[in-house]
């Protein structure tokens, strides 16, 4: 059964000059839910909100069906870990982590006590204990803030940038970790990142805050590929974004970029549904739905065109390939996939998409 953990509708808080603008959105208790936003959006407030931190002016928080919109924190059974970590300075790590867990009588002392040592155990910071919090690194903060709010055994996690001070190999640890207490546990999580990545690594479920309201919400790669807007697609690193018009040609959609370059097409009916022709749009073609090829594919499934690499970007797994022709184009390759192609920088290509592949959105 499908059971919703979590329902929120309406949520209007005014902090100063800032306002979180009519907030909905439900958690089922399989979701890892991902709030995801550029700085200043209203992350940090609507995770504090949610925790009874802040003062709401509208609006209704149900947990399990039970209203708790104007419940004090320490009656949710919410765990929060704080991007800054929060820690109490004159307490050990060890008793930092007990804290809350004692406060709320979780479970009989030797229990707790157990479940600490595994904790701490997993998360690399069992050799910690006995420290202070001024004696820790800001990896080593979170961790252990994590570990302290994972401990009060809460109905529902809240975790502001929980791993934006750990290092990669640490973050990876972090992560698993996460998914296998998300999983395992059944327990509820919303995530807070400005970290995209990371977003599409951890998350069933995205929502994104834009200036205090939620610009777009739904699955990762939905919001990948198809932002709804231009400032989430340049937020989310779009690539191949070009500005013109679609028009109509033999019955045909087209797209006309305004830099005088050819025009692309014919078009998929799905993805130019409910755009006007003729009016300002933002093409956007995600670099690895944008193939290179040695030839032509000859398929009648693509749209192709001829250019020349100009460029080439490495990374660990991949190569950016940025192509001229038709205008400018970046595409992305596995490694295997661009030796196996046997080209250079100078080399004339051909490149072709889907078109389904190509996004627009009305500006
Ligand atoms: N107590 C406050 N009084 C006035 N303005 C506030 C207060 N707290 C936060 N703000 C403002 O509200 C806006 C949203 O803040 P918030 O911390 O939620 O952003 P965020 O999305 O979490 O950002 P970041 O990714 O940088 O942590 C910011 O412009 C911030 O300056």
């Amino acid at each position: 059964m499908i059971e919703t953990l979590l329902e929120v509708s309406n949520l209007t808080v005014k902090t100063g000059k800032f306002s979180l603008k009519n907030i909905s959105f439900d958690l089922k208790a399989e979701e890892y839910l991902i709030v995801l936003g550029p700085t200043g959006s209203g992350k940090t407030i609507l995770l504090e909100t949610l925790a009874g931190l802040r003062t709401l002016q509208d609006g209704k928080i149900l947990l399990m069906d039970q209203n708790i919109t104007h419940l004090p924190p320490e009656q949710r059974n919410f765990g929060f870990a704080y991007q800054d970590s929060l820690l109490y300075p004159f307490l050990t790590v060890k008793d930092n982590i007990l804290f809350g867990a004692k406060a709320r009588g979780v479970a009989g002392e030797t229990k707790i006590q157990k479940r600490m040592r595994q904790l701490v155990e997993i998360m690399n910071i069992s050799h910690l204990i006995e420290r202070y919090p001024r004696n820790l690194s800001g990896g080593e903060k979170q961790r252990v803030s994590l570990a302290r709010a994972i401990l009060t055994q809460p109905s529902l996690l809240l975790l502001d940038e929980p791993l934006s001070a750990l290092d990669p190999a640490t973050r990876q640890l972090m992560k698993n970790l996460l998914r296998e207490i998300h999983n395992t546990e059944r327990l509820g999580i919303i995530h807070v990142t400005h970290d995209f990545s990371e977003a599409i690594q951890m998350g069933t479920k995205i929502i994104v805050l834009n200036n205090g309201s939620i610009e777009q919400s739904g699955a990762p790669l939905d919001i990948f590929f198809r932002p709804a807007s231009l400032s989430l697609a340049q937020f989310l690193q779009g690539e191949n974004l070009i500005g013109g018009t679609l028009i109509s040609q033999n019955n045909q959609t087209w797209f006309k970029p305004s830099n005088n370059e050819p025009m692309l097409g014919p078009l998929n009916d799905s993805s130019v549904n409910g755009l006007e022709k003729h009016k300002p749009v933002v093409m956007m073609i995600r670099s690895g739905n944008l193939f290179l090829h040695r030839q032509y594919d000859s398929s009648q499934e693509f749209i192709s065109w001829s250019a020349e690499i100009n460029h080439l970007s490495f990374d660990r797994t991949h190569v950016d390939v940025f192509c001229k022709g038709n205008g400018s184009w970046q595409t992305s390759l596995s490694l295997s996939q661009w030796l196996n192609l046997e080209l250079s920088e100078g080399d004339l290509v051909k490149l072709s998409v889907k078109p389904e592949n190509c996004h627009f959105i009305s500006c």
